[in-house]
C-alpha cells in the first residue's frame, strides 16, 4: 500500500469529492452488533434510493465481507484506485477482501492510520450520498484517523440496552463529543426477544436503556432492533434482513431508524460546513 504525502505534517481534514456524507457507527463496547446494524442500514438507505458506501473500519476483525456476502479481491484501476465491491446494492471496501482468511492483521498504529486514509481517499467511491464506516470495538484510534482525514457529518452510537453495555456506549459517546462529532443517533440493538411460540416479549437485557441514554446525553434515540435468529442467520449467511424489504417485521425496524438517520444527517449537514480540527 502507498504512504500518503504526510511528510510528519498534519493534513486538515479534505472532504471526499463526491461524497456528501460521512457517518462513523461505533459502540464502545464489542459484540453488541455495531456490524449488524451498520450492515442493514447501508442496504436500508440504498433500497431507500440512496448511493450508499461503506468502510469496514474494523482491521483487526473484519466482518462485513461475511456479513455482505462477498469476499472479491477488489479491482485496482488504472491511476492505483482501489474499486470497492458492489453488493446488496452498496459500494464495500475491507480489510477482509485485501487479506482473506483467519489470519489477523499485526501492524502498529502508523499503518492502521495510512489504511483507513486509504479507504477514505483511495477508493473510487464515486458519488455517493451516504458513506457509512464501521468501527472497531472500544474508543480511539481509528477515530481519530477519521477526523483526522474526512469531516465526518456525524456518528451512530449502538449499544444493547444492558447495563455493561450502556457503560461503554457512554464512553463511545463522550469520545465523539471530545473529537466534535455529533451524535445523528443511537440505536438499542438486541432491545428485546419476541417467543417463537408464545409471541411474548421477554426483556433479556433490559428493554429501554439505551433510549434513557440517549435521553441524558440529549441526543436523538434512532430506534430499537429486536435479538432474533433470523437477524444473526441473515448476517452469517451474507443475506442481512434488510434485504426482505420494509414490509418484513424485522427488517422494518432497520427501514425506519434509516429514514430517522438520514433525516437527521441531512439536517446536521445543512447545518456543518465546519470543519473542527482536534488537536
Ligand atoms: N439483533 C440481533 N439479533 C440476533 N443476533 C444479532 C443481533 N445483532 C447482532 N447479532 C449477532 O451478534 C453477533 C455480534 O454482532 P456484530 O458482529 O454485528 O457485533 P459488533 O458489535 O460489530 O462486534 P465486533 O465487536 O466484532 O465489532 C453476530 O453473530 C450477529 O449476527
Amino acid at each position: 500500500m502507498a504512504h500518503g504525502p504526510t511528510h510528519g505534517i498534519p493534513q486538515a481534514p479534505l472532504p471526499l469529492p463526491g461524497v456528501s456524507k460521512i457517518i462513523a457507527i461505533g459502540s464502545g463496547k464489542g459484540g453488541v452488533g455495531k456490524t449488524t446494524v451498520s450492515v442493514n442500514l447501508a442496504i436500508a438507505l440504498a433500497r431507500a434510493g440512496q448511493k450508499v458506501g461503506l468502510i469496514d473500519a474494523d482491521i483487526y476483525g473484519p466482518n462485513i465481507p461475511l456479513m455482505m456476502g462477498s469476499s472479491a479481491q477488489p479491482r485496482v484501476g488504472p491511476q492505483n484506485q482501489i474499486i470497492p465491491n458492489f453488493t446488496h446494492g452498496v459500494k464495500t471496501i475491507s480489510i477482509g477482501y485485501i487479506s482473506p482468511g483467519d489470519k489477523p492483521m499485526v501492524m502498529r498504529g502508523p499503518m492502521l492510520h495510512q489504511i483507513i486514509r486509504q479507504f477514505l481517499q483511495q477508493v473510487e467511491w464515486g458519488e455517493l450520498d451516504y458513506l457509512l464506516v464501521d468501527l472497531p470495538p472500544g474508543t480511539g484510534d481509528v477515530v481519530i484517523s477519521l477526523v483526522q482525514t474526512v469531516p465526518l457529518t456525524g456518528a451512530v452510537v449502538v449499544s444493547t440496552p444492558s447495563d455493561v453495555a450502556l457503560q461503554d456506549g457512554r464512553k463511545a459517546l463522550e469520545m465523539f463529543s471530545s473529537v466534535n462529532v455529533e451524535v445523528l443517533g443511537m440505536v438499542e440493538n438486541m432491545s428485546h426477544f419476541t417467543c417463537p411460540h408464545c409471541h411474548h416479549e421477554i426483556d433479556i437485557f433490559a428493554k429501554g436503556g439505551a433510549e434513557r441514554t440517549a435521553l441524558q446525553f440529549n441526543v436523538p434515540f434512532l430506534g430499537s432492533v429486536e435479538l432474533a435468529s433470523s437477524i444473526r442467520e441473515g448476517g452469517d449467511r451474507g443475506m442481512p434482513i434488510a434485504l426482505a424489504g420494509p414490509e418484513s417485521p424485522l427488517a422494518a425496524e432497520f427501514y425506519e431508524i434509516a429514514r430517522k438517520l438520514q433525516e437527521n444527517a441531512e439536517e446536521a449537514a445543512e447545518r456543518g460546513g465546519d470543519v473542527i480540527e482536534i488537536s
